[in-house]
């Protein structure tokens, strides 16, 4: 797990940093700047020549004059000052810059006015309104340094009409366009959520405008793998099979930063609530409970847990199949299929390695339950509504670590309460974004909304505030899975940059996850730690099958990246 900060968060370190006097904020630009520069010729190595020709392939850009050209663009804040200082390294390395500065180089805050003095003693800086089509396109890199996480409010048009341009650029899978770095966040996106504060603004057909490389400074923000910032556009990327590039430069604040294991945690320094702390679950696996994972010698069946997974009704079964599979994969010691008589023979024909018992209705489910051995159920693939509505409460009040998915929530759409109510705290509900709209509606409909203010509402705010409610933990599924407990404890299991793994979006993966996560708590791990596992397993299995993926490959690659793991 890595850590991963908010705004408010980055600049309380970077203010103990500069108070405590072991660096100054115009050293902390400087690395900041150095970073970005750094992160360039490391992302395209040729531009480190200075001069062409052009790489080939691919063409990164239109080039006239023997020198490649950067276009700077600099807000009106420290995000701005950076630029300046990016525009200076990479004049100093024999580019061409044109610098361009959006607002009243007076009003700079005083570090990103030193660095507006230094480049202006060596090159001219001109105004946004001067930026036209042609600018844009005769560079071989534009340097988005307009805002990053002091953006507050929506664009002005004058910044939105640049963006909007850079936006069809970016996303352009037609021609070959000039690749965009953006400093610290993509200018608009609000840090924090990953959703941009200037929606109307910018938004066009192909949507928000993805940078081929992103470069922070520190640790990543949570904004970073939220939402829109995730959004996958760009075909410009520094290549264009991974997509979108995200990079974190040091800066000399990491030790402020919790980093590994067992030092002290950003929040433990300056949020004294620990619900604030943010994981993420990236390509490290540290953090995670995975020696929990491997199999002692002498155990046997039974001491690796008996799960329960329920299915719908004739024609209705290979959802559970499903996520049978997948908690038997992950480990469980057995998995029992409980199946409704009309399903019986669907089911008997197709589960090697499973089991099965009869459940028809409640009555037939609690006895199945006095098997005390039975200590966890998955309930909801495939399911249907009115078999959850009646099944599901008995499942609860049983107390069995529990997963609630698919139609075990949808229907309870019109009564969430009543679900809530039943819900303890060794349940664990996985709903997409249209089983979270029917749950709760209200957090649903405030994310929907436009945000005219940063930081704004975001997904990591919505399911914290699901969980709490639920009583119980929430993994809120998407490309950006967010998990949360009632406590606040939270984290992103993110499935982009270098984890990206657009091939999960497959019928039935959903199934597996619940799979996963049901075999984990049967075999012991506690709620919020079998979500996590699970649903970083889930992107790591994607990952080692690519494409071509189906969900039903998901179980079966399992064993190799346990082997990868060394289990
Ligand atoms: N954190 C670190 O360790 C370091 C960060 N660096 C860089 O600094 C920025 C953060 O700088 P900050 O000055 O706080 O914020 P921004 O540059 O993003 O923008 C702030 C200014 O922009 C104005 N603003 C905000 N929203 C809008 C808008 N929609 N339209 C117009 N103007 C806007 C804001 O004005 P206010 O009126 O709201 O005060 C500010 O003037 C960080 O992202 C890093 O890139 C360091 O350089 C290195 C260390
Ligand atoms: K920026």
């Amino acid at each position: 797990m890595t850590e991963i900060l908010t705004a408010a968060q980055m600049r309380a370190i970077e203010l103990a940093a500069i108070e405590s006097g072991e660096v100054t904020g115009l050293e902390l630009m400087e690395r900041a700047g150095r970073g970005v520069v750094d992160a360039i010729f490391d992302a395209w190595p040729d531009f480190k020549t200075a001069r062409g020709p052009a790489p080939e392939p691919p063409k990164y850009f239109w080039q006239d004059e023997d020198a490649y050209k950067a276009i700077v663009l600099c807000g009106p804040g420290n995000n701005g000052g950076d630029g300046f200082v990016v525009a200076r390294l990479l004049r100093d390395a024999g580019w061409v810059v044109e610098v361009f500065l959006y607002g009243d180089a007076g009003q700079l805050p005083p570090d990103a006015k030193t660095n507006y003095q230094r480049w202006s003693e060596i090159g001219a800086i001109r105004a946004f309104a001067d930026i036209s089509e042609e600018i844009l396109n005769g560079a071989s890199l534009t340097i988005d340094a307009i805002f990053g996480t002091g953006l507050t409010r929506p664009l002005p048009d004058e910044i939105g009409n640049v963006l909007q341009f850079v936006s069809v650029q970016a996303n352009s899978r037609s021609k070959v366009r000039p690749p965009i770095v953006a400093v610290d966040v993509p200018s608009g996106i609000d840090a924090d959520s990953g959703r941009p504060i200037s929606h109307s603004v910018i938004e066009n057909d192909e949507g928000y405008y993805t940078p081929a490389l992103t470069v922070t400074f520190g640790a990543a923000k949570v904004g970073h793998f939220l939402d829109t910032c995730t959004s996958d556009y760009s075909c410009n990327s520094v290549s264009d099979r991974r997509g979108p590039s995200l990079v974190v430069k040091p800066i000399g604040v990491e030790h402020r930063i919790e980093v590994a294991a067992g030092n002290s945690r950003i929040v433990d320094l300056f949020e004294p609530d620990k619900a604030r702390h943010i994981d993420l679950l990236g390509r490290s696996s540290v953090g995670l409970n995975l020696l929990f994972l491997s199999k002692d010698r002498g155990g046997h069946k039974f001491s690796h847990g008996h799960a329960l997974v329920l299915t719908g009704g004739f024609g209705k079964t290979g959802a559970a199949r499903l996520a049978a599979r997948g908690a038997l994969r992950v480990g469980a010691g057995l998995v029992t299929l409980g199946v409704p008589p009309n399903a019986q023979m669907e089911v008997a024909s197709q589960i090697a390695g499973l089991m099965m018992t009869r459940v028809q209705g409640g009555e037939a489910l609690a006895e199945t339950l006095t098997d005390a051995r039975l200590n966890a159920v998955c309930v909801g693939p495939g399911f249907g509504h009115e078999r959850a509505r009646a099944l599901v409460p008995v499942v609860l009040s049983n107390k069995r670590a529990t997963v609630l998915d698919a139609d075990a929530l949808s229907a309870f759409a019109n009564a969430p309460e009543e679900l809530f109510e039943t819900l303890h705290e060794n349940c664990i509900l996985t709903p997409h974004k249209g089983e979270f709209a029917r749950l709760f509606p209200d957090l649903a409909n405030r994310l929907a909304e436009v945000p005219t203010r940063g930081p704004a509402y975001s997904k990591v705010d919505a399911t914290r505030e699901a969980a709490a409610r639920a009583g119980c933990v929430v993994l809120f599924k998407g490309p950006d899975t967010v998990i949360a407990a009632p406590d606040g404890k939270c984290s992103i299991n993110s499935a982009h940059y270098e984890r990206s793994a657009p091939w999960l979006a497959t019928a039935g993966s959903g199934d597996v996850l619940a799979g996963f996560i049901t075999g984990l708590l049967a075999r012991g791990f506690s709620a919020m730690d079998a979500a996590e596992t699970g649903a970083w397993l889930h992107v790591e299995c994607a990952i080692a099958f690519g494409p071509g993926l189906i969900a039903e490959d998901l179980p079966e690659i399992l064993p190799k990246v346990f082997c990868e793991l060394g289990l």
